[in-house]
């Protein structure tokens, strides 16, 4: 698979971290129209939270067609993230933090079918990171500390996004950009201004009275703030 090209609109990725675990094919059609369906894999040690893990992926691929954003907050990812790519997983993210070869991951990620993509934390830096990058398609980076959602956005990770646009639109890089933590009405548009991809979004979108619509209004506020 080729890295992705900046897409002519901006893209949405609802979080399940925020949907029904008991209804998650319905949460997933609820959610039908949108770019991609993140799915945050929790193991509470990574992180201090559990969520879900390969086998409830697998059922999700078979409930919908939505494409999956799986955003692994776990130990080990060199063990456990390959299986997700190898399942159907359009994007399989792990986090820079969690291991000392990002590289050797990125590549066993796309060698088994998957985009590859990598995460940091609030306080990372993405200066060290910034030569592997070619080895990645995505680069999620967290707008609040990964575990929960729910959180305020943190906008002073905007500089990290501000770095890795100009790198892109000079063509030196080619990936998406993606945010996770925090993005609603209120804080989409600095997150677009600043050069984001794809907007990661939980409980804006399944707080919502009809979550495919307020998909539909993040996207057009996105796009409004991109210009
Ligand atoms: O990965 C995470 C949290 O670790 C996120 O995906 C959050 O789940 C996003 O939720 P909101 O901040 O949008 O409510």
């Amino acid at each position: 698979m080729s890295s992705p090209q900046r897409p002519d609109q901006p893209m949405i990725a609802p979080s399940i971290l925020s949907a029904d675990f008991a209804n998650l094919a319905a949460e997933a059609d609820a959610v039908r129209g949108s770019d991609w369906l993140h799915v945050d894999v929790m193991d509470a040690h990574f992180v201090p939270n559990l969520t879900l893990g390969l086998p409830i992926v697998e059922s999700l691929l078979k409930a919908t067609d939505i494409p999956l954003d799986c955003h692994l907050m776990i130990e080990d990812p060199k063990r456990w993230a390959p299986p997700y790519a190898e399942a159907g997983a359009r994007n399989v993210t792990f986090h820079a933090e969690a291991t000392n070869d990002p590289v050797s991951v990125a590549k066993d990620i796309r060698a088994a079918g998957a985009l590859a993509g990598l995460s940091i934390k609030p306080g990372t830096d993405l200066e060290p990171y910034l030569e592997i990058l070619r080895e990645f398609d995505t680069l999620l980076v967290m707008s609040v500390e990964p575990g929960f959602g729910g959180q305020s956005f943190m906008p002073e990770v905007l500089d990290k996004v501000r770095t890795i646009r100009t790198r892109i639109d000079s063509g030196d890089l080619r990936l998406l950009v993606e945010i996770d933590g925090g993005i609603n009405a209120d804080t989409i548009a600095e997150a677009a201004e600043a050069g984001v991809d794809c907007f990661v979004a939980g409980s804006a979108v399944y707080g919502a009275d009809d979550p495919a619509v307020a998909v539909e209004k993040l996207r057009a506020q996105a796009l409004a703030a991109r210009g």
